[in-house]
Protein backbone atom coordinates (compact mmCIF):
# COMPACT_ATOMS: atom_id res chain seq x y z
CA UNK A 1 0.00 0.00 0.00
CA UNK A 2 1.37 3.50 -0.51
CA UNK A 3 2.91 5.33 2.21
CA UNK A 4 0.68 7.28 3.68
CA UNK A 5 2.78 10.54 2.17
CA UNK A 6 3.80 12.49 6.16
CA UNK A 7 1.00 15.38 5.64
CA UNK A 8 2.96 18.56 5.94
CA UNK A 9 1.30 20.75 8.48
CA UNK A 10 1.13 24.57 9.68
CA UNK A 11 0.10 26.12 12.76
CA UNK A 12 -0.96 29.04 13.61
CA UNK A 13 2.07 31.18 14.56
CA UNK A 14 3.17 29.81 11.47
CA UNK A 15 0.60 31.78 9.62
CA UNK A 16 0.13 34.51 11.38
CA UNK A 17 4.28 35.17 10.80
CA UNK A 18 3.10 34.12 6.91
CA UNK A 19 0.56 35.99 6.35
CA UNK A 20 2.61 38.93 7.97
CA UNK A 21 5.91 38.77 5.63
CA UNK A 22 3.35 37.98 2.60
CA UNK A 23 2.17 41.44 3.23
CA UNK A 24 6.02 42.90 3.53
CA UNK A 25 5.52 43.68 7.19
CA UNK A 26 9.62 43.81 8.13
CA UNK A 27 8.99 45.05 12.28
CA UNK A 28 7.07 44.17 14.80
CA UNK A 29 6.99 46.35 17.99
CA UNK A 30 6.01 44.60 21.75
CA UNK A 31 6.52 43.70 25.01
CA UNK A 32 6.68 39.34 25.20
CA UNK A 33 4.56 37.55 27.49
CA UNK A 34 1.86 34.92 27.50
CA UNK A 35 0.33 34.12 24.63
CA UNK A 36 2.43 35.69 22.31
CA UNK A 37 6.21 35.07 23.54
CA UNK A 38 6.96 32.33 21.08
CA UNK A 39 5.07 34.22 18.43
CA UNK A 40 7.55 36.64 19.07
CA UNK A 41 10.46 34.27 19.18
CA UNK A 42 9.70 32.32 15.57
CA UNK A 43 8.69 36.18 14.12
CA UNK A 44 12.05 36.97 14.93
CA UNK A 45 13.94 33.79 13.67
CA UNK A 46 11.98 34.20 10.50
CA UNK A 47 13.32 36.95 9.65
CA UNK A 48 11.20 39.63 10.83
CA UNK A 49 12.94 42.25 12.91
CA UNK A 50 11.21 42.30 16.70
CA UNK A 51 11.80 45.61 18.61
CA UNK A 52 10.83 44.56 22.42
CA UNK A 53 10.21 47.37 24.84
CA UNK A 54 9.48 48.08 28.27
CA UNK A 55 6.36 49.10 27.85
CA UNK A 56 3.19 48.67 25.77
CA UNK A 57 2.62 52.28 24.95
CA UNK A 58 5.96 52.99 23.75
CA UNK A 59 5.99 49.97 21.64
CA UNK A 60 2.40 51.29 20.27
CA UNK A 61 3.63 54.30 19.79
CA UNK A 62 6.80 53.16 17.82
CA UNK A 63 3.82 50.98 15.33
CA UNK A 64 2.24 54.27 15.04
CA UNK A 65 4.85 56.10 13.74
CA UNK A 66 6.14 53.59 11.81
CA UNK A 67 2.87 53.72 9.96
CA UNK A 68 3.11 57.69 9.66
CA UNK A 69 6.32 57.94 8.13
CA UNK A 70 6.49 54.17 5.80
CA UNK A 71 2.49 54.66 4.50
CA UNK A 72 2.23 50.56 5.92
CA UNK A 73 0.47 49.51 8.88
CA UNK A 74 2.81 49.69 12.05
CA UNK A 75 2.20 46.66 14.02
CA UNK A 76 2.69 46.13 17.85
CA UNK A 77 2.20 43.08 19.77
CA UNK A 78 1.01 42.81 23.05
CA UNK A 79 -0.17 40.16 25.65
CA UNK A 80 -3.71 40.02 27.09
CA UNK A 81 -5.42 42.52 29.06
CA UNK A 82 -3.21 44.59 31.07
CA UNK A 83 -0.62 44.38 28.16
CA UNK A 84 -3.57 45.07 25.84
CA UNK A 85 -4.90 47.65 27.77
CA UNK A 86 -1.39 49.73 27.98
CA UNK A 87 -1.44 49.63 24.07
CA UNK A 88 -4.77 51.24 23.68
CA UNK A 89 -3.67 54.58 24.31
CA UNK A 90 -1.10 54.01 21.62
CA UNK A 91 -3.90 52.62 19.22
CA UNK A 92 -6.47 55.41 19.70
CA UNK A 93 -4.02 58.27 19.45
CA UNK A 94 -2.84 56.75 16.14
CA UNK A 95 -6.83 56.90 15.13
CA UNK A 96 -6.72 60.14 16.10
CA UNK A 97 -3.86 61.33 14.05
CA UNK A 98 -4.55 58.81 11.13
CA UNK A 99 -1.48 57.08 11.64
CA UNK A 100 -1.68 53.23 9.73
CA UNK A 101 -1.21 50.91 13.10
CA UNK A 102 -2.32 47.43 13.83
CA UNK A 103 -2.37 46.38 17.34
CA UNK A 104 -2.79 42.64 17.72
CA UNK A 105 -3.11 41.26 21.03
CA UNK A 106 -3.58 37.50 22.47
CA UNK A 107 -6.63 37.03 24.25
CA UNK A 108 -7.92 34.91 26.54
CA UNK A 109 -10.59 32.05 25.50
CA UNK A 110 -13.79 33.12 24.33
CA UNK A 111 -15.81 30.08 25.60
CA UNK A 112 -14.87 31.16 29.51
CA UNK A 113 -14.69 34.81 28.91
CA UNK A 114 -18.33 34.92 27.38
CA UNK A 115 -19.03 32.86 30.80
CA UNK A 116 -16.98 34.58 32.72
CA UNK A 117 -15.91 32.04 34.15
CA UNK A 118 -12.41 33.81 35.40
CA UNK A 119 -9.46 33.04 32.71
CA UNK A 120 -6.08 34.24 33.23
CA UNK A 121 -6.32 37.53 32.43
CA UNK A 122 -9.88 37.29 31.08
CA UNK A 123 -10.98 40.59 28.85
CA UNK A 124 -13.85 40.75 26.21
CA UNK A 125 -11.01 42.69 24.05
CA UNK A 126 -12.53 43.31 20.81
CA UNK A 127 -15.35 44.88 22.75
CA UNK A 128 -13.02 47.60 24.24
CA UNK A 129 -10.72 48.63 21.72
CA UNK A 130 -13.73 49.00 19.13
CA UNK A 131 -14.40 52.14 19.86
CA UNK A 132 -11.39 53.44 20.11
CA UNK A 133 -10.21 52.57 16.90
CA UNK A 134 -11.10 52.58 13.08
CA UNK A 135 -11.80 48.78 13.36
CA UNK A 136 -11.45 45.84 15.04
CA UNK A 137 -11.04 41.96 14.24
CA UNK A 138 -11.02 38.55 16.13
CA UNK A 139 -9.41 35.42 14.20
CA UNK A 140 -10.82 31.85 15.66
CA UNK A 141 -9.69 29.45 13.24
CA UNK A 142 -6.29 29.22 11.73
CA UNK A 143 -8.21 28.88 8.47
CA UNK A 144 -9.31 33.06 8.78
CA UNK A 145 -5.35 34.22 9.72
CA UNK A 146 -4.88 35.35 6.07
CA UNK A 147 -8.25 36.89 5.49
CA UNK A 148 -7.72 38.60 9.28
CA UNK A 149 -4.45 39.89 8.58
CA UNK A 150 -5.16 41.06 4.88
CA UNK A 151 -8.58 42.89 6.98
CA UNK A 152 -6.50 44.57 9.56
CA UNK A 153 -3.97 45.82 6.41
CA UNK A 154 -6.15 47.27 4.25
CA UNK A 155 -9.00 48.76 7.37
CA UNK A 156 -5.50 50.58 8.64
CA UNK A 157 -4.04 52.44 5.60
CA UNK A 158 -7.36 52.83 2.82
CA UNK A 159 -9.10 55.89 3.28
CA UNK A 160 -8.56 58.05 6.27
CA UNK A 161 -5.56 55.98 7.46
CA UNK A 162 -5.85 54.50 11.34
CA UNK A 163 -5.57 52.30 14.39
CA UNK A 164 -6.67 48.83 14.05
CA UNK A 165 -6.93 45.83 16.40
CA UNK A 166 -6.53 42.32 16.08
CA UNK A 167 -7.29 40.10 18.41
CA UNK A 168 -5.42 36.16 18.65
CA UNK A 169 -7.03 33.95 21.23
CA UNK A 170 -4.26 32.26 23.00
CA UNK A 171 -5.82 28.58 21.47
CA UNK A 172 -5.87 29.81 17.72
CA UNK A 173 -1.33 30.17 18.00
CA UNK A 174 -1.34 25.41 18.29
CA UNK A 175 -4.09 25.28 15.53
CA UNK A 176 -2.57 22.60 13.14
CA UNK A 177 -4.08 22.50 9.65
CA UNK A 178 -2.77 20.82 6.54
CA UNK A 179 0.22 23.33 5.35
CA UNK A 180 -1.03 23.48 1.95
CA UNK A 181 -4.28 24.78 2.52
CA UNK A 182 -3.06 27.27 5.04
CA UNK A 183 -0.64 28.49 2.34
CA UNK A 184 -3.98 28.79 -0.11
CA UNK A 185 -5.86 30.73 2.87
CA UNK A 186 -3.45 33.41 3.05
CA UNK A 187 -4.13 37.06 0.92
CA UNK A 188 -1.77 39.53 -0.22
CA UNK A 189 -3.46 42.83 0.22
CA UNK A 190 -4.33 44.80 -3.62
CA UNK A 191 -4.48 48.39 -3.95
CA UNK A 192 -4.28 48.60 0.20
CA UNK A 193 -4.91 52.47 -0.27
CA UNK A 194 -6.33 53.32 -3.62
CA UNK A 195 -6.24 56.61 -5.22
CA UNK A 196 -9.42 58.16 -4.80
CA UNK A 197 -9.75 61.03 -7.07
CA UNK A 198 -11.96 64.47 -7.06
CA UNK A 199 -14.36 64.81 -9.45
CA UNK A 200 -13.43 67.12 -12.25
CA UNK A 201 -16.79 69.36 -11.16
CA UNK A 202 -14.96 69.49 -7.80
CA UNK A 203 -11.32 70.75 -8.76
CA UNK A 204 -13.53 73.18 -11.29
CA UNK A 205 -15.44 74.75 -8.62
CA UNK A 206 -12.55 74.88 -6.24
CA UNK A 207 -10.28 76.65 -8.55
CA UNK A 208 -13.09 79.21 -9.09
CA UNK A 209 -13.45 80.20 -5.28
CA UNK A 210 -9.20 80.26 -5.19
CA UNK A 211 -9.03 82.66 -8.41
CA UNK A 212 -11.47 85.30 -6.45
CA UNK A 213 -9.26 85.55 -3.70
CA UNK A 214 -7.06 88.47 -3.12
CA UNK A 215 -5.66 87.01 -0.02
CA UNK A 216 -5.07 83.16 -0.62
CA UNK A 217 -3.56 81.00 1.97
CA UNK A 218 -3.16 77.14 2.31
CA UNK A 219 -2.36 75.30 5.17
CA UNK A 220 -0.79 72.19 4.90
CA UNK A 221 -1.62 69.66 7.74
CA UNK A 222 -0.07 66.14 8.27
CA UNK A 223 -2.36 64.64 6.08
CA UNK A 224 0.29 66.34 3.31
CA UNK A 225 2.81 65.06 5.28
CA UNK A 226 1.49 61.52 5.40
CA UNK A 227 0.33 61.69 1.36
CA UNK A 228 4.41 61.66 0.31
CA UNK A 229 3.00 64.27 -2.36
CA UNK A 230 5.97 66.54 -1.58
CA UNK A 231 6.71 68.01 -4.90
CA UNK A 232 2.97 68.11 -5.88
CA UNK A 233 2.51 70.45 -3.16
CA UNK A 234 5.87 72.26 -4.03
CA UNK A 235 4.62 72.64 -7.66
CA UNK A 236 0.95 74.11 -6.48
CA UNK A 237 2.43 76.28 -3.88
CA UNK A 238 5.60 77.77 -6.49
CA UNK A 239 3.22 77.94 -9.34
CA UNK A 240 0.41 79.91 -7.44
CA UNK A 241 2.78 82.27 -5.53
CA UNK A 242 0.41 81.48 -2.63
CA UNK A 243 1.67 81.75 0.54
CA UNK A 244 1.45 78.41 2.73
CA UNK A 245 1.42 77.71 6.81
CA UNK A 246 2.69 73.97 7.67
CA UNK A 247 1.21 72.55 10.70
CA UNK A 248 3.71 71.12 13.19
CA UNK A 249 4.39 67.97 11.53
CA UNK A 250 4.02 69.33 8.02
CA UNK A 251 6.65 71.70 8.72
CA UNK A 252 9.23 70.45 6.08
CA UNK A 253 6.95 69.86 3.20
CA UNK A 254 9.16 72.88 2.21
CA UNK A 255 11.57 74.50 3.77
CA UNK A 256 10.29 76.85 7.01
CA UNK A 257 12.98 79.10 5.17
CA UNK A 258 11.18 79.18 1.77
CA UNK A 259 10.20 82.32 0.67
CA UNK A 260 6.17 81.85 0.70
CA UNK A 261 6.46 79.81 4.51
CA UNK A 262 3.96 81.95 6.13
CA UNK A 263 5.09 79.95 9.05
CA UNK A 264 6.24 83.43 11.30
CA UNK A 265 3.53 85.47 10.33
CA UNK A 266 0.71 82.87 11.45
CA UNK A 267 -1.03 85.17 12.71
CA UNK A 268 -1.65 87.46 10.38
CA UNK A 269 -2.48 84.90 7.57
CA UNK A 270 -5.16 83.18 9.71
CA UNK A 271 -6.58 86.60 10.33
CA UNK A 272 -6.17 88.68 7.54
CA UNK A 273 -6.40 85.88 4.50
CA UNK A 274 -10.16 85.64 2.25
CA UNK A 275 -9.71 82.36 1.16
CA UNK A 276 -8.26 79.15 2.81
CA UNK A 277 -7.30 76.19 0.87
CA UNK A 278 -7.03 73.10 3.82
CA UNK A 279 -4.18 70.41 2.47
CA UNK A 280 -4.59 67.76 4.96
CA UNK A 281 -5.67 69.91 7.71
CA UNK A 282 -8.78 69.60 9.94
CA UNK A 283 -10.36 72.86 11.45
CA UNK A 284 -10.54 71.33 14.76
CA UNK A 285 -8.88 73.44 18.12
CA UNK A 286 -5.51 73.37 16.66
CA UNK A 287 -7.08 75.76 14.18
CA UNK A 288 -9.88 77.58 16.25
CA UNK A 289 -12.09 75.28 14.92
CA UNK A 290 -12.12 77.66 11.97
CA UNK A 291 -13.82 80.96 13.42
CA UNK A 292 -13.09 83.62 16.64
CA UNK A 293 -10.81 85.73 16.95
CA UNK A 294 -7.82 84.01 15.38
CA UNK A 295 -9.63 83.75 12.31
CA UNK A 296 -10.73 87.95 11.76
CA UNK A 297 -14.00 89.36 11.15
CA UNK A 298 -13.69 89.83 7.28
CA UNK A 299 -15.54 86.99 5.82
CA UNK A 300 -13.55 83.59 4.72
CA UNK A 301 -13.81 80.77 2.22
CA UNK A 302 -12.59 77.51 2.79
CA UNK A 303 -11.43 74.81 -0.23
CA UNK A 304 -10.63 71.75 1.96
CA UNK A 305 -9.01 68.68 0.97
CA UNK A 306 -9.73 65.33 2.59
CA UNK A 307 -9.95 61.79 1.83
CA UNK A 308 -12.75 61.34 4.87
CA UNK A 309 -16.06 62.92 2.79
CA UNK A 310 -17.73 63.41 6.33
CA UNK A 311 -15.16 66.07 7.72
CA UNK A 312 -16.33 68.54 5.44
CA UNK A 313 -18.45 71.25 7.31
CA UNK A 314 -17.14 69.85 10.59
CA UNK A 315 -16.33 73.18 12.18
CA UNK A 316 -17.38 76.04 9.56
CA UNK A 317 -19.12 75.59 6.04
CA UNK A 318 -16.33 74.68 3.46
CA UNK A 319 -17.50 76.61 0.13
CA UNK A 320 -15.49 74.19 -2.25
CA UNK A 321 -15.09 70.25 -0.37
CA UNK A 322 -12.34 68.32 -2.55
CA UNK A 323 -12.84 64.71 -1.28
CA UNK A 324 -9.94 62.63 -2.59
CA UNK A 325 -5.78 61.43 -2.18
CA UNK A 326 -4.13 64.20 -1.36
CA UNK A 327 -1.66 63.12 -3.94
CA UNK A 328 -4.49 63.25 -6.23
CA UNK A 329 -5.87 66.44 -5.59
CA UNK A 330 -3.01 68.24 -5.35
CA UNK A 331 -1.66 66.93 -9.13
CA UNK A 332 -5.60 67.58 -10.53
CA UNK A 333 -5.40 71.50 -8.82
CA UNK A 334 -2.03 71.91 -10.38
CA UNK A 335 -3.25 70.59 -13.68
CA UNK A 336 -5.95 73.18 -13.26
CA UNK A 337 -4.14 76.18 -12.71
CA UNK A 338 -1.71 75.58 -15.85
CA UNK A 339 -3.71 78.54 -17.77
CA UNK A 340 -4.95 81.79 -17.10
CA UNK A 341 -3.66 81.62 -12.92
CA UNK A 342 -3.05 85.45 -11.66
CA UNK A 343 -0.37 85.17 -8.83
CA UNK A 344 -1.75 86.65 -5.67
CA UNK A 345 -1.56 90.55 -5.70
CA UNK A 346 1.59 91.42 -4.24
CA UNK A 347 0.39 93.60 -1.46
CA UNK A 348 -0.74 90.44 0.51
CA UNK A 349 2.72 88.71 0.02
CA UNK A 350 4.40 91.97 0.86
CA UNK A 351 2.33 92.60 3.68
CA UNK A 352 3.08 89.09 5.05
CA UNK A 353 7.19 89.92 4.16
CA UNK A 354 7.14 92.72 6.41
CA UNK A 355 5.28 90.39 9.45
CA UNK A 356 7.47 87.94 9.09
CA UNK A 357 10.81 90.79 9.33
CA UNK A 358 9.30 91.93 12.10
CA UNK A 359 8.70 88.73 14.26
CA UNK A 360 11.98 86.72 13.00
CA UNK A 361 14.50 89.66 14.00
CA UNK A 362 12.21 89.70 17.68
CA UNK A 363 12.84 86.10 18.02
CA UNK A 364 16.86 86.20 16.87
CA UNK A 365 17.13 89.02 19.73
CA UNK A 366 16.04 86.43 22.37
CA UNK A 367 18.11 83.40 21.23
CA UNK A 368 21.08 84.63 21.33
CA UNK A 369 21.15 85.39 24.56
CA UNK A 370 23.99 83.30 26.30
CA UNK A 371 22.47 82.80 29.35
CA UNK A 372 23.10 80.38 32.53
CA UNK A 373 20.70 79.15 33.89
CA UNK A 374 19.73 79.26 30.21
CA UNK A 375 15.99 79.45 29.29
CA UNK A 376 13.92 78.10 26.51
CA UNK A 377 15.10 80.45 24.11
CA UNK A 378 18.55 80.45 24.36
CA UNK A 379 18.65 76.67 24.71
CA UNK A 380 16.34 76.69 21.23
CA UNK A 381 18.66 78.82 19.83
CA UNK A 382 21.23 75.78 19.90
CA UNK A 383 19.08 73.31 18.37
CA UNK A 384 18.35 75.90 15.73
CA UNK A 385 21.73 75.54 14.50
CA UNK A 386 22.07 71.69 14.98
CA UNK A 387 18.76 71.07 12.62
CA UNK A 388 19.85 73.53 10.21
CA UNK A 389 23.44 72.09 10.21
CA UNK A 390 22.11 68.71 10.30
CA UNK A 391 18.42 68.55 7.92
CA UNK A 392 17.50 65.15 7.35
CA UNK A 393 17.81 64.36 11.64
CA UNK A 394 14.72 63.55 12.79
CA UNK A 395 13.26 65.83 15.55
CA UNK A 396 10.99 64.39 18.27
CA UNK A 397 9.39 66.90 20.38
CA UNK A 398 7.05 66.74 23.56
CA UNK A 399 6.11 68.62 26.29
CA UNK A 400 4.76 72.49 26.79
CA UNK A 401 6.56 75.31 27.14
CA UNK A 402 9.47 72.81 25.15
CA UNK A 403 7.06 71.54 22.49
CA UNK A 404 5.36 74.84 22.10
CA UNK A 405 8.82 77.32 21.58
CA UNK A 406 10.43 74.57 19.83
CA UNK A 407 7.97 74.35 17.29
CA UNK A 408 8.18 77.85 16.32
CA UNK A 409 12.40 78.52 16.50
CA UNK A 410 13.70 75.08 15.30
CA UNK A 411 13.05 75.41 11.31
CA UNK A 412 12.43 72.27 9.34
CA UNK A 413 14.19 71.77 6.06
CA UNK A 414 12.38 68.34 4.49
CA UNK A 415 9.08 66.24 4.89
CA UNK A 416 8.25 64.29 8.04
CA UNK A 417 11.31 65.01 10.03
CA UNK A 418 9.54 66.48 13.01
CA UNK A 419 7.50 64.29 14.96
CA UNK A 420 5.35 65.69 18.38
CA UNK A 421 2.23 65.47 20.50
CA UNK A 422 -0.12 65.56 17.15
CA UNK A 423 -3.51 66.37 17.08
CA UNK A 424 -4.21 65.28 20.94
CA UNK A 425 -1.54 66.92 22.20
CA UNK A 426 -0.75 63.91 24.32
CA UNK A 427 2.65 63.15 26.22
CA UNK A 428 4.54 59.92 26.40
CA UNK A 429 5.31 59.94 22.74
CA UNK A 430 8.79 60.88 22.94
CA UNK A 431 10.79 57.69 23.00
CA UNK A 432 8.22 55.41 21.27
CA UNK A 433 8.71 57.71 17.83
CA UNK A 434 12.59 57.98 18.78
CA UNK A 435 12.39 54.04 18.61
CA UNK A 436 10.30 53.47 15.50
CA UNK A 437 12.33 57.17 14.09
CA UNK A 438 14.90 55.24 14.81
CA UNK A 439 14.39 51.98 13.07
CA UNK A 440 12.43 52.85 10.25
CA UNK A 441 14.67 55.30 8.76
CA UNK A 442 18.17 54.79 9.84
CA UNK A 443 18.72 58.59 10.48
CA UNK A 444 19.73 60.36 13.77
CA UNK A 445 17.17 60.76 15.85
CA UNK A 446 17.08 64.00 18.36
CA UNK A 447 14.28 63.72 21.19
CA UNK A 448 13.67 66.96 22.49
CA UNK A 449 11.61 66.55 25.61
CA UNK A 450 10.59 68.57 28.81
CA UNK A 451 11.19 66.41 31.70
CA UNK A 452 7.74 65.87 33.01
CA UNK A 453 7.10 64.48 29.04
CA UNK A 454 10.36 62.50 28.81
CA UNK A 455 9.32 60.38 32.40
CA UNK A 456 6.50 59.00 30.31
CA UNK A 457 8.70 56.92 28.69
CA UNK A 458 12.09 57.18 30.08
CA UNK A 459 12.66 53.80 30.78
CA UNK A 460 13.09 53.16 27.42
CA UNK A 461 16.07 54.73 27.26
CA UNK A 462 17.33 51.06 28.17
CA UNK A 463 15.73 49.56 24.42
CA UNK A 464 17.64 52.82 23.02
CA UNK A 465 20.86 51.35 24.60
CA UNK A 466 19.83 47.55 23.80
CA UNK A 467 19.43 48.35 19.81
CA UNK A 468 22.01 50.73 19.95
CA UNK A 469 19.79 53.27 18.07
CA UNK A 470 21.32 56.87 17.32
CA UNK A 471 18.87 58.51 19.32
CA UNK A 472 20.46 61.54 21.02
CA UNK A 473 17.81 62.69 23.84
CA UNK A 474 17.92 66.50 24.84
CA UNK A 475 15.95 67.16 28.07
CA UNK A 476 15.43 70.62 29.15
CA UNK A 477 15.17 70.11 32.75
CA UNK A 478 13.17 72.80 34.48
CA UNK A 479 12.54 70.74 37.65
CA UNK A 480 8.64 70.35 36.50
CA UNK A 481 5.66 70.73 34.70
CA UNK A 482 5.86 74.02 33.20
CA UNK A 483 8.04 75.82 35.47
CA UNK A 484 9.61 74.07 38.97
CA UNK A 485 8.51 76.99 41.17
CA UNK A 486 5.09 75.52 42.56
CA UNK A 487 5.10 75.13 46.84
CA UNK A 488 2.38 73.70 48.90
CA UNK A 489 0.49 76.02 50.61
CA UNK A 490 0.47 74.22 53.33
CA UNK A 491 4.32 73.26 53.42
CA UNK A 492 3.69 69.11 53.87
CA UNK A 493 4.89 68.31 50.47
CA UNK A 494 6.95 69.37 47.15
CA UNK A 495 4.40 71.36 44.68
CA UNK A 496 1.91 69.41 42.51
CA UNK A 497 4.13 70.23 39.95
CA UNK A 498 7.43 70.30 40.55
CA UNK A 499 10.12 67.23 40.38
CA UNK A 500 13.13 66.34 42.58
CA UNK A 501 15.46 70.00 41.98
CA UNK A 502 18.38 69.87 39.42
CA UNK A 503 18.07 65.60 38.73
CA UNK A 504 20.68 64.15 36.70
CA UNK A 505 18.97 62.15 33.81
CA UNK A 506 21.88 61.55 31.62
CA UNK A 507 22.99 59.31 34.49
CA UNK A 508 20.16 57.11 33.56
CA UNK A 509 21.73 56.55 30.24
CA UNK A 510 24.66 55.85 31.66
CA UNK A 511 23.29 53.39 33.77
CA UNK A 512 22.61 51.05 30.78
CA UNK A 513 25.89 51.87 28.59
CA UNK A 514 24.90 55.00 26.91
CA UNK A 515 26.32 58.52 27.05
CA UNK A 516 25.23 61.42 29.48
CA UNK A 517 26.09 64.91 29.31
CA UNK A 518 25.27 67.73 32.11
CA UNK A 519 25.09 71.12 30.02
CA UNK A 520 24.11 74.34 31.09
CA UNK A 521 25.39 76.75 28.55
CA UNK A 522 23.54 76.58 24.95
CA UNK A 523 27.54 76.53 23.75
CA UNK A 524 27.74 73.13 26.23
CA UNK A 525 24.56 72.14 24.58
CA UNK A 526 25.74 73.04 20.68
CA UNK A 527 28.91 71.21 21.19
CA UNK A 528 27.51 68.10 23.39
CA UNK A 529 24.59 67.51 20.71
CA UNK A 530 27.18 67.45 17.86
CA UNK A 531 29.05 64.85 19.47
CA UNK A 532 26.31 62.75 20.12
CA UNK A 533 24.99 62.89 16.62
CA UNK A 534 28.46 62.73 15.01
CA UNK A 535 29.15 59.35 17.23
CA UNK A 536 25.81 57.74 16.39
CA UNK A 537 25.66 56.26 20.17
CA UNK A 538 22.25 56.80 22.33
CA UNK A 539 22.81 59.84 24.22
CA UNK A 540 21.14 61.47 26.70
CA UNK A 541 21.83 65.59 27.38
CA UNK A 542 20.41 67.00 30.24
CA UNK A 543 20.69 70.53 30.12
CA UNK A 544 19.39 72.94 32.75
CA UNK A 545 17.08 74.96 32.47
CA UNK A 546 15.75 78.04 34.47
CA UNK A 547 12.83 76.60 36.51
CA UNK A 548 11.22 80.32 37.03
CA UNK A 549 11.43 80.44 32.76
CA UNK A 550 8.25 78.50 31.76
CA UNK A 551 4.61 79.57 31.88
CA UNK A 552 1.87 77.20 32.75
CA UNK A 553 0.74 74.90 29.84
CA UNK A 554 3.07 76.39 27.50
CA UNK A 555 1.30 78.38 24.43
CA UNK A 556 -2.68 76.36 25.79
CA UNK A 557 -2.90 78.48 28.91
CA UNK A 558 -6.22 79.18 28.14
CA UNK A 559 -7.58 76.07 27.58
CA UNK A 560 -6.95 75.28 31.84
CA UNK A 561 -10.33 76.48 33.70
CA UNK A 562 -10.25 79.05 36.51
CA UNK A 563 -11.77 78.78 39.20
CA UNK A 564 -13.67 81.82 40.14
CA UNK A 565 -14.18 80.97 43.64
CA UNK A 566 -11.95 81.84 46.48
CA UNK A 567 -11.98 80.10 49.64
CA UNK A 568 -12.43 82.45 52.78
C1 LIG B 1 -0.75 61.64 28.92
C2 LIG B 1 -0.76 63.09 29.33
N1 LIG B 1 -0.75 63.40 30.66
C3 LIG B 1 -0.76 64.70 31.05
C4 LIG B 1 -0.83 65.73 30.11
C5 LIG B 1 -0.86 67.18 30.54
C6 LIG B 1 0.45 67.82 30.19
C7 LIG B 1 0.62 68.65 29.10
S1 LIG B 1 2.20 69.16 28.89
C8 LIG B 1 2.75 68.26 30.23
C9 LIG B 1 4.22 68.25 30.60
C10 LIG B 1 4.79 69.66 30.67
O1 LIG B 1 6.01 69.61 31.38
P1 LIG B 1 7.38 69.36 30.64
O2 LIG B 1 8.43 69.34 31.67
O3 LIG B 1 7.27 68.20 29.74
O4 LIG B 1 7.52 70.65 29.71
P2 LIG B 1 7.92 72.15 30.14
O5 LIG B 1 6.71 72.99 29.91
O6 LIG B 1 9.05 72.53 29.24
O7 LIG B 1 8.31 72.11 31.58
C11 LIG B 1 1.70 67.59 30.86
C12 LIG B 1 1.85 66.72 32.05
C13 LIG B 1 -0.83 65.36 28.74
N2 LIG B 1 -0.90 66.31 27.74
N3 LIG B 1 -0.79 64.04 28.37
MG1 LIG C 1 9.55 70.81 32.54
Amino acid sequence: AAVEAEQELTDGFHLVIDALKLNGIETIYGVPGIPITDLGRMAQAEGIRVVSFRHEQNAGNAAAIAGFLTKKPGVCLTVSAPGFLNGLTALANATTNCFPMILISGSSEREIVDLQQGDYEEMDQLAIAKPLCKAAFRVLHAADIGIGVARAIRAAVSGRPGGVYLDLPAKLFSQVMDAAEGEKSLVKVIDAAPEQLPSPAAIKRALDVLKSAKKPLIILGKGAAYAQADEEIRSLIETSGIPFLPMSMAKGILPDTHPLSAGAARSTVLKDSDVVLLIGARLNWLLSHGKGKTWGDAPKKFIQVDIEPKEMDSNVEIAAPLVGDIGSVVAALNQGIKSGWQAPPSEWTEAINARKEVNISKMAQRLLKNSSPMDFHSALGALKQVIKERPDAILVNEGANTLDLARGVIDMYQPRKRLDVGTWGVMGIGMGFAVGAAVETGKPVLAVEGDSAFGFSGMEVETICRYNLPVTVVIFNNNGIYRGTDTDPTGRDPGTTVFVPDSRYDKMMEAFGGVGYHVTTPDELKRAVDEAMDSGKPTLINAVIDPAAGSESGNIGSLNPQSVVKKK
